[in-house]
C-alpha cells in the first residue's frame, strides 16, 4: 500500500484570516499538549487559557477544541473556558457561553465499567474512568496493544459501543461519537456557518475531523511523525502549533 506523501507546512493564521472567514478545531493531547506516560501527567502551559481566550476573540468566537477527553477532564486541566468545545470523541458539545449544543450521550452501565476495569488490571493497563466511555491505556505496556484492540472490539460488539484507536490507547465510545460529527455540527450555526474550516490534530482520530473540516470547504492540518490520510499540510510538534496560531 502507498504512503500518504510528505504534507508541507500551512500556510500563516494571518494569510488564512486575511483571504476570509476562518474557523478553527483544535484537538488536546498531542496538539495543544504534549503526550505524556498518563492522562493525568500532561503539562499544560499556566498561559494556555488566557492565550486561547485571545485567539478565540481572533477569530470572532470562530474557534472551538475538540477532543477525546471528557469535557470535565478538560476542565480540570484548562479551568473554566468560555470557548466551543466538544468533548468525548465530539460526542459532548457546549457553546461558548455554556449552553448544550445537542444531546448529552449516554455513559457505560457499572456492569460494563467493572468489566473493562477487571480486563485493565489483568493486562497491566491504566483504565481511564470517562464520562461516555472508558479508555483502556497500554503505553505503558506496548505488547499488550493487539490483545487490548482485540478485547476492545468483541466488547464493543455485544454492546450499543464502538472501539477508536489512538496514541497508546483503545478506547470505548457510543456510535456516532466522531470529531466530523462535531466540526458539522458547530459549522451549522453562528458564527461558524460560511467560514472555512480548520482541524489540527495529530491522532487517528483526527482524520474524522479533517474529514468534517474539507465537508465544508476546508481542510486539515496533522501535527506530528504520523502519516495522516486526510491532512493538506502537517506542523511538526506540539510547539509548533503554538507556533503556528501565534499563542
Ligand atoms: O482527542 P484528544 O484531545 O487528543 O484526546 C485523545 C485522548 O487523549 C488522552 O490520551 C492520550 O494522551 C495521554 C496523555 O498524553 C496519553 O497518556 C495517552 O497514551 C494518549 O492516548 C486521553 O487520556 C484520552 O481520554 C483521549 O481520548
Amino acid at each position: 500500500m502507498d504512503s500518504p506523501a510528505p504534507l508541507p507546512p500551512p500556510p500563516s493564521l494571518a494569510q488564512l484570516l486575511d483571504s476570509g472567514p476562518t474557523a478553527l478545531f483544535l484537538d488536546f493531547d498531542g496538539t495543544l499538549v504534549d503526550i505524556a506516560p498518563r492522562p493525568g501527567d500532561i503539562h499544560v502551559p499556566g498561559q494556555l487559557r488566557t492565550r486561547l481566550h485571545d485567539l478565540r476573540d481572533r477569530l470572532e468566537g470562530r474557534l472551538a477544541l475538540v477532543s477525546g477527553r471528557a469535557l470535565d477532564d478538560l476542565r480540570n486541566h484548562l479551568g473554566d473556558i468560555a470557548i466551543c468545545r466538544a468533548g468525548s470523541h465530539g460526542a459532548s458539545r457546549f457553546l461558548a457561553d455554556g449552553s448544550r449544543l445537542g444531546t448529552e450521550p449516554r455513559g457505560l452501565s457499572p456492569d460494563s465499567v467493572a468489566e473493562l476495569r477487571a480486563f485493565a488490571e489483568e493486562n497491566g493497563l491504566f483504565y481511564e474512568t470517562k464520562a461516555h466511555g472508558g479508555a483502556l491505556h497500554f503505553r505503558g505496556n506496548p505488547e499488550k496493544r493487539d490483545a487490548t484492540l482485540a478485547f476492545a472490539e468483541r466488547f464493543a460488539a455485544t454492546r450499543d459501543l464502538c472501539v477508536t484507536s489512538g496514541k497508546g490507547v483503545a478506547e470505548l465510545v457510543r456510535p456516532g461519537a466522531t470529531k466530523a460529527a462535531a466540526v458539522e455540527a458547530f459549522m451549522r450555526i453562528t458564527p461558524f456557518s460560511g467560514a472555512a474550516p480548520v482541524f489540527i490534530g495529530d491522532d487517528v482520530t483526527d482524520e474524522d475531523g479533517f474529514a468534517g473540516a474539507e465537508d465544508f470547504g476546508g481542510f486539515g492540518i496533522a501535527v506530528g511523525e504520523r502519516l495522516s490520510a486526510r491532512a493538506r499540510y502537517r506542523l511538526d510538534c506540539v510547539a509548533a502549533v503554538h507556533n503556528w496560531l501565534e499563542i
